[in-house]
């Protein structure tokens, strides 16, 4: 079965987040100097384009990118869309079935011009939070850069999140996805200290 891609493309004057390091891509060797092979370098932030927070992130004792259970970010996920909303709060939420649901994706469709950094975002209220917890949710993710509004210094929604056992996913792209029941593949690299790792990732339609 075909996947839907739902990765932001990594390339070079991608958009970052303010301040951080920008992506690169380059050749260390061409072909023409190696004599052999074309050989690539990266630089870039653990937070750029479509990427899984891990909880070092925002505490200090919280696991690391290797510690995270692959499980988490491979299987059923329901997508749902709340368009253009200030905020995804426990009301909004409250309108959707989540019998079973481990994995939630939110589509905002709030990032209209993906070629620069948002200005604006909607962020994740605590009771939206602790509603998910409630329902077995594990994994959350947004079609944005941030759980969290993005002038924000507490990551009020991050740590509400990780207290409820929720894992973090940032700036998929579900402009081609309709809601329904999906399969996801999000898997981070095996980043051993890593506070958080870029994804490919991925849906298949249920049928
Ligand atoms: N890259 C940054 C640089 C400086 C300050 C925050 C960030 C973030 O990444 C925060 C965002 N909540 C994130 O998890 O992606
Ligand atoms: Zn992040
Ligand atoms: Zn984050």
């Amino acid at each position: 079965m075909t996947l839907i891609d739902i990765s932001r493309r990594l390339e070079n004057g991608m958009p970052v987040w303010p301040g951080d390091t920008n992506f690169s891509f380059q050749l260390s060797w061409t072909k023409e100097e190696s004599g052999s092979v074309n050989v690539g370098k990266l630089t870039l932030s653990t937070h750029t384009g479509t990427h899984i927070d891990a909880p070092f992130h925002f505490d200090e004792n919280g696991k690391r990118v290797i510690d995270l259970d692959p499980n988490l970010y491979v299987g059923i996920a329901k997508v749902i869309e709340l368009i253009e909303v200030d905020c995804i709060k426990k009301s909004d939420l409250e309108a959707f079935r989540f019998d079973g649901v481990e994995r939630l994706l939110i589509k905002t469709n709030s990032w209209k011009n993906d070629s620069v950094f948002p200005e604006r975002i909607p962020h994740i209220e605590k009771d939206a939070a602790e509603f998910l917890h409630e329902k077995g949710v594990k994994l959350v993710g947004v079609d944005v850069p941030s759980v969290d509004p993005l002038d924000s210094k507490e990551l009020e929604a991050h740590h509400a999140l990780h207290h409820a056992g929720i894992h973090i996913l940032e700036s998929i792209d579900l402009r081609n996805v309709t809601p329904g029941e999906y399969e996801l593949i999000a898997l981070p690299l095996p980043l051993s200290d890593a506070d958080g790792s870029p994804v490919r990732a991925v849906l298949r339609k249920l049928v």
